[in-house]
């Protein structure tokens, strides 16, 4: 077909020349031919061809979200909205949880929740990984009172409703799209919830009054090709391996400039890969724990010349007291009414452990807490986003948010495998 349809008006052109010399009749059916097929092309092209590559380069989670509609309001959600952020503790925040059913977020809304702090989750409850997990996460979060509203963070009505309801002190924003692998196959969603929906929130927080100060996750990812080590704030991060830690790098980029022009005060944290209890199943520890059981082969990255590819597995814990140590250092936002009213902070913080472990050790590890030998099957490091190894430098964070990480990766793994085994129900009698 490509043969009959010119690709070019020249081209067209000298076809028509070598009919020159046949029947008026012959040369109008010709055209009319070509013409057909033109036309046919075209709706061809608009109709079947677009869109299959429209939702293959922005696949279904991102078409999904932006297709779902949310219903929220009444005075039934209002006070159940109240009532989640109602501060019940004399130096209490009421804080508002982006992305509260992911894995961070179930454990921050949790913990503030615990002291008393008034807590507000809000959550797309996408299917990027099993959905029945962020469910059950909701509904142990509920247990303990807080609310998960479900919705987008691009859906400004809806952020400026809770914030009518709600006069927010912070905004904990751990709404993202994560993985480092996966934005080569969905590049849109990491656009989607990383920048948009940063900005989106951003734009109602700089217009709120008074404003929030807001904690956000940012990625120790954004370290990229950087090799000196360990990696330290001041380190370049100008060279992402990935889309995500590009879209996290643009993040800190974004939050300077709502921090210059509207006066919001924002603490970016770097977390460097967060593992435990409730985690997310699309992380190497996590799917390696489920293969090693089911007798899966699992495939372990290593580098060029047999080099070690290692992680600084931070255990979620320390993760949560480094959140809440931002979250408490954090000073107000000067602006109101969107004016800036004179200079506020910004900050960037290593969330790490100081500790990178091969991720063979990983392996070793879990087949000890499993007592089942891990099927290994070593391979080259992808060329799809992973970087060689991390390693956080977090005096900065140690200094000025008391974060001090005291969880290695053994005992950290035991209660990731421990929780494993019961959340999943496998019969197995390991991890003494
Ligand atoms: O710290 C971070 O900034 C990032 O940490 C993780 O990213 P990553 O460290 O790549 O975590 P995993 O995907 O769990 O991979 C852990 C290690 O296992 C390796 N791996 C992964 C998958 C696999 O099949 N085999 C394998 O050896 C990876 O190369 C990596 O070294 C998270 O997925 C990101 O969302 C987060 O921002």
């Amino acid at each position: 077909m490509d043969s009959l349809i010119p690709s070019t008006p020249g081209k067209f052109k000298m076809e028509k020349n070598s009919y020159m010399h046949r029947s008026r009749l012959h040369s109008s059916i010709a055209k009319l031919t070509f013409w057909s097929f033109v036309f046919i092309g075209i709706i061809y092209i608009f109709f079947f061809r677009a869109p299959s590559s429209y939702s293959a380069s922005l696949p279904s989670d991102l078409s999904r979200r932006s297709l779902r509609t949310y219903t929220y309001g009444g005075a039934t959600w209002e006070k159940r909205v109240r009532s989640s952020a109602r501060i019940r503790s004399p130096n209490g925040v009421s804080v508002l949880v982006t992305g509260a059913a992911g894995f961070v977020g179930t454990h921050v809304s949790a913990a503030l929740k615990r002291r008393g702090d008034g807590v507000l989750g809000l959550d797309n409850f996408n299917d990027y990984y099993d959905p029945s997990l962020k469910r059950a996460r909701q509904a142990l979060l509920e247990r303990s009172g807080v609310f998960i509203v479900e919705g987008d963070i691009n859906d400004a009505a809806l952020l400026r409703k809770l914030f009518e309801v709600v006069p927010f002190t912070h905004v904990m924003h751990l709404a993202a799209q994560a993985g480092v692998r996966y934005a080569m196959e969905n590049p849109g969603s990491y656009v989607h919830s990383n920048i948009a929906g940063f900005v989106n929130l951003l734009e109602i927080c700089k217009s709120v009054n008074p404003q929030p100060a807001i904690v956000w996750a940012s990625s120790s990812s954004v370290y990229g090709l950087n090799t000196k080590v360990p990696f330290s704030e001041r380190d370049r991060t100008d060279q992402p391996a990935s889309l995500y830690a590009a879209t996290k790098k643009a993040g800190e980029e974004i939050a300077h400039t709502y921090n210059h022009i509207y006066g919001l005060s924002l603490t970016g944290l770097r977390f460097f890969t967060v593992y435990g209890p409730w985690g997310r199943p699309d992380m190497a520890y996590f799917f390696f724990t489920k293969d090693i059981l089911k007798g899966k082969s699992i495939s372990i990255f290593e580098a060029a010349n047999h080099g070690t590819v290692a992680r600084d597995f931070t255990y979620i814990d320390d993760i949560v007291r480094g959140c809440l140590g931002a979250l408490d250092t954090a000073e107000k936002s000067t602006g109101s009414g969107g004016k800036k009213r004179g200079p506020a902070q910004l900050r960037v913080f290593n969330l790490g452990n100081t500790s990178p472990v091969p991720v063979t050790d990983l392996v070793t590890i879990l087949e000890r807490l499993l007592k089942v030998k891990a099927k290994r099957n070593i391979m080259n490091l992808p060329r799809n986003g992973d970087v060689q190894f991390t390693h956080a430098n977090i005096s900065y964070a140690q200094r000025e948010l008391g974060y001090k990480p005291v969880t290695d990766l053994q005992s950290g793994l035991k209660k990731f495998v421990r929780w494993y085994l019961n959340y999943y129900s496998v019969g197995k009698k390991a991890v003494e």
